[in-house]
């Protein structure tokens, strides 16, 4: 998945600078992130929906639909995928941590035991 989302996103870059007339994506930085944000929340709410309708095929290309989108946020933010995959990283590591400790252990044990910063939540 890695892989894909950086060929993705590096093709996101790549039309950046594009014609608007010809490539969609370079219409997108053209319109400004307000417009990206917009289409970023309504291809996450066809996911759901698909979901909740149990149309699993469509799941699947909302999804696809969805994760360009989102390489189009990051890219107008200046986030890499690098970036997220990293943030994946640590919160693997860090759950896996809680997942080891005493159902009973208190936010402050295991802030420690994570290193998770004073705002961030250890577990839900
Ligand atoms: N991966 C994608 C990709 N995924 C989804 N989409 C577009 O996003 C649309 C989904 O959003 P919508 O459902 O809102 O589209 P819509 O119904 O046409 O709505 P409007 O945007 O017209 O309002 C799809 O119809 C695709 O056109 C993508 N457009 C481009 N890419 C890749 O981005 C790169 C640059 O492509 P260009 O934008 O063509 O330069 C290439 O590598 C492409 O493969």
């Amino acid at each position: 998945m890695a892989d894909s989302l950086d060929r993705l996103f590096a093709a996101v870059l790549e039309a950046r600078d594009r014609n608007p007339s010809v490539s969609r994506t370079s219409k997108l930085f053209r319109d400004g992130v307000q417009k990206m944000a917009k289409k970023l929340v309504e291809e996450a709410i066809e996911v759901g929906l698909d979901a909740v309708q149990m149309n699993r095929e469509s799941v699947v290309l909302e999804s696809a639909d969805m994760l360009y989108h989102l390489a189009v946020i990051w890219a107008e933010s200046g986030v890499t995928p690098g970036e997220v995959m990293g943030e994946l990283d640590r919160r693997e590591r860090t759950y896996g941590i809680a997942e080891k400790l005493p159902k009973h252990a208190g936010a402050a044990q295991l802030r420690r035991m994570s290193q998770l910063g004073p705002r961030r939540k250890a577990v839900s």
